[in-house]
């Protein structure tokens, strides 16, 4: 039998917090968004709502849709607001000592037959899940950035997943109407260990180099027709996330071809986290992207 979810509960409200409450409002769920400052969650729903009035703007949505969507969002700083929730996805910083930490604050506080989802890009959910007190109500359900327009999710099981969880969270992508693959949980599932090997390679290119910022995606969106550069790209994810990825790989496969680039480390220690801090490979304070190298 399968879970019949309408109130659906969105830890961190940073890029894909955002995305997730987003795509959810707009299929009808009622959304509440937890993060640990207020500033932040304000900070996310005028994110939420410049997003939304792009898509009203280029005749994706009315006017009508939008305001039905904002009115199913709201958000606070107090982890007491998610007790009715039906399914609480979590979405914070890829750090399994930061998702412990909210799993161990969240689950007194969620009713006993609440699902818990969460949206890590690398970690192992059957060790996420055994932390919490609902390891057969726990699943890795995860979406690609930036979430509105990307139409993969990747639905991973623990060990413990019972059947109604994961009938539940395929509903819930169909409903989204994005579409669903399984995969195994394997570190970094498919995407990611596919995707980041590549964007790791690409700032190895950088650091031996072989080519400037600009040379190597240029090379890639015009020699492979990606839509964005590998670099480009990795700002966009967020370089600490990069990192913490291909240090899941590195360790979860022991095998050296995945050691995080150096040059990565560095950009990560000096704070250049990609466009969510202002600069990474590129510097994005002033009016166009300039590279860094
Ligand atoms: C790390 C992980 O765990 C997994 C991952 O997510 S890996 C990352 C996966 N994502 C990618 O690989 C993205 C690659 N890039 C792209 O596909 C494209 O560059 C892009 C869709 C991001 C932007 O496309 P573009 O053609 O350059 O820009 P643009 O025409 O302005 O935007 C296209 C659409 O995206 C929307 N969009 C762009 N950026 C957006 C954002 N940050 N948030 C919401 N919507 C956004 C635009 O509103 C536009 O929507 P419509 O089609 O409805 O009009
Ligand atoms: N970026 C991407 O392309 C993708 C990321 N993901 C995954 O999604 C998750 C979030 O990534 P992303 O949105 O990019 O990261 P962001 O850095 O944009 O957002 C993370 C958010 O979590 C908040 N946070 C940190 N600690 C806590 C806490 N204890 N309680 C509540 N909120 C907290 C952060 O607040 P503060 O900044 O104040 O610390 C921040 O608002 C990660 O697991 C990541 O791997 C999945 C797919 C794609």
């Amino acid at each position: 039998m399968s879970t019949v979810m309408k109130n659906i509960g969105v830890i961190g409200a940073g890029q894909m917090g955002c995305g997730i409450a987003h795509v959810s409002a707009l299929a009808g769920y009622k959304v509440q968004m937890y993060d640990l400052s207020k500033d932040r969650i304000e900070g996310a729903l005028a994110t939420i709502n410049g997003n939304l009035a792009r898509q009203v703007g280029n005749g994706k949505l009315s006017e009508k849709e939008r305001d039905a969507a904002l009115s199913l969002i709201s958000g606070s700083s107090d982890v007491n607001d998610l007790a009715a929730m039906d399914m609480v996805i979590e979405a914070a910083t890829e750090d399994e000592s930061v998702k412990r930490k909210i799993y161990a604050q969240v689950c007194p506080v969620l009713k006993p037959e609440a699902l818990l989802a969460t949206n890590t890009s690398s970690l192992s959910i059957t060790r996420l899940a055994s932390t919490t007190d609902r390891p057969e109500k726990f699943m890795g359900i995860h979406f690609m950035n930036p979430v509105p327009v990307m139409k993969l999710v990747e639905l991973v099981r623990g060990i413990a997943t019972d059947e109604p969880t994961f009938k539940a969270a395929k509903d819930y992508v169909t409903a989204l109407e994005k579409t669903a693959t399984v995969a195994e949980d394997f570190p970094a599932f498919i995407v990611n260990r596919i995707l980041l090997p590549m964007i790791n390679e690409a700032i190895y290119t950088l650091y031996e180099g072989v080519g400037s910022v600009e040379a190597i995606d240029t090379a890639m969106k015009l020699g492979a027709n990606h839509p964005m550069g590998p670099l480009q790209l990795a700002d966009f994810i967020g370089l600490d996330t990069c990192l913490s990825i291909m240090q899941v790989l590195h360790d979860g496969l022991a095998d050296s071809k995945y050691r995080p680039c150096p040059l990565l480390v560095k950009y990560v220690e000096a704070g250049w986290l990609g466009r969510k801090s202002g600069r990474g490979f590129y510097d994005y304070r002033g009016e166009t992207p300039v590279p860094t190298r």
